[in-house]
Parts: C-alpha cells; structure tokens; sequence
C-alpha cells in the first residue's frame, strides 16, 4: 500500500536519497547528515509535503537504512521508502517503480537540495501540467567557464550565455520519464538527460538559489546560514 498526501493530487516526487555523500566528508550517508539538528532528508520531505499539488512521495534511502528512514519520515509526512541503487539513476528507477496508478506528472528531486521551495516544486509541476513533456529548473552561470586539458591547461573560454547550472525537482510526464528509464543505457547525473536521448524537448524555468545542492562542506555551512536566516 502506497502512502498518499493530498489524494487530489497529481503529483508524485521522487527523492533519490541514496547517496554516500563522500565529497562531504566521512560520516553517515549524506540525506541522513543533519542540517539545524535534522537529516537533511527531513527538510526535503517537509517542503516537498507543503507543496498542495503533491499526491505521493517515493524516498529511495540506503538500503541498510530503509526502516530507519521510513521510522524517521513518518512523523513528517506519508511517504514510501525503497531501496536505492548503486547510481542515482538506479534509484530514481527504483522509486519510480514504487509509484501507484494516478499521478500523471512525476517530480524527481535530489535529498540533497534540502531547503528548495515547496513554490519551485508546484512552478515546475504547473509547467508540465500547462503540456510539457519536461521540464528542468535552471540557473544562469555566473563564472567564466573554460577549457581545460587534464584539468591543468587552458584550451579555451566557452561561451557562458547560452549556459544554466540545472537544479531538481525536474518534473515530467510519467509515460514520458517512464520510457526514457526504460531505455536508459549508462548512467547519466539527471534524468532529463535520458528524456533528451529520447528526442523529448526539455523546457527550461527559472530554478532558486534556495535549491542548492549540497554536496560539499561549504555548501552545507551555507545551507546552515539560509536555515537560520528564515529558509
Ligand atoms: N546511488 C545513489 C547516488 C546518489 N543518490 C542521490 O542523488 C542525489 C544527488 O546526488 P549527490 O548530491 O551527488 O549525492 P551523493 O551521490 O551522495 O554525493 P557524492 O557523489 O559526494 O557521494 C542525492 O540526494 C543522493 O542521495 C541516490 O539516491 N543514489
Ligand atoms: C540531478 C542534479 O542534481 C542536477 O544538477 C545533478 O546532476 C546530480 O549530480 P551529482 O553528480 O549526482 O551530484
């Protein structure tokens, strides 16, 4: 049985959250790592319930850690846990499997971007409900990218305009994101790249620097910071 939010809903969000979070250091897998006193995992959950759209929530956790993560999410909202896989998209194909029939729009949200707006979850939900396939959130690139050969020399400065970090929750039409796992090959960092190896137009709104990811230490000092500051 399926755990369910809003059962008016059109939403399902996965939240691939089965990552060893090594690039933040050693300890425990990076979604259960605490940010304010709590996994960030929690604080994913929390905003992804606030959003109204949101029919279902499918974690794919560590799986050694599946029964404590279903212990921890429950007090904070209905949620399914799986287990995740070995790569990010082996989770995503793990929780998207665990979707009940309904939902027709399917969000796929890293744990690691804590603090993102429920807002940014119903803006992208919107865009795909309005008729598109796929739909990413993006932010414009502020550093000057270059070139690099074995990471040492410069072989150019690439034209920045045309450029957008990506973000998640990266929402789609379930047949959609369902077919392009389906076809999936090697693992790709987001799942709009698969969509795109499908030929399926990917439609760009504007992402939020709430959405972070953290990945580093600094980021999470930064996450800190955004939490105090009211995030
Ligand atoms: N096998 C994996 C790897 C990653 N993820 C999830 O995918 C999201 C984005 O991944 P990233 O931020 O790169 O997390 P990690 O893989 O944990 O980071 P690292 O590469 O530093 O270990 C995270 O919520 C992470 O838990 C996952 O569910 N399953
Ligand atoms: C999905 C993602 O967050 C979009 O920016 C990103 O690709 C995850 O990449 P990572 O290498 O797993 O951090």
């Amino acid at each position: 049985m399926t755990a369910q939010l809003n059962p008016r809903g059109d939403v399902a969000v996965l939240v691939p959250a089965a990552g060893a979070g090594v690039r933040l250091g050693p300890g425990a897998p990076k979604a259960l790592r605490l940010l304010g006193g709590e996994p960030l995992l929690v604080h994913a959950v929390r905003r992804i319930a606030a959003a109204p759209s949101v029919h279902t929530v499918v974690v794919a956790a560590p799986a050694a850690d599946v029964d404590a993560v279903r212990a921890l999410l429950a007090p904070v909202a209905p949620v399914t846990v799986v287990p995740g896989g070995a790569e990010r998209q082996a989770s995503v194909a793990a929780a998207l499997a665990a979707v009940p029939a309904g939902p027709e729009i399917v969000l796929v949200h890293d744990a690691a971007r804590a603090l993102t707006p429920p807002d940014l979850v119903e803006s992208v939900a919107a865009a795909v409900r309005s008729g598109h396939d796929a739909v990413i959130p993006v932010l414009p690139v502020v550093d000057t990218i270059k070139e690099v050969d074995a990471g040492e020399w410069v072989l150019g400065t690439v034209d920045r305009s045309a450029l957008r970090a990506v973000q998640t929750p990266q929402g789609f039409r379930r047949a959609v994101l369902a077919a392009a796992h389906a076809a999936a090959g090697d693992p790709l960092t987001d799942d709009a790249g698969l969509v795109e190896k499908q030929g399926v137009p990917v439609l760009c709104v504007p992402g939020s620097e709430h959405a972070l990811k953290i990945t580093r230490p600094f980021d999470l000092a930064l996450a800190e910071y955004l939490l105090a500051a009211g995030a």
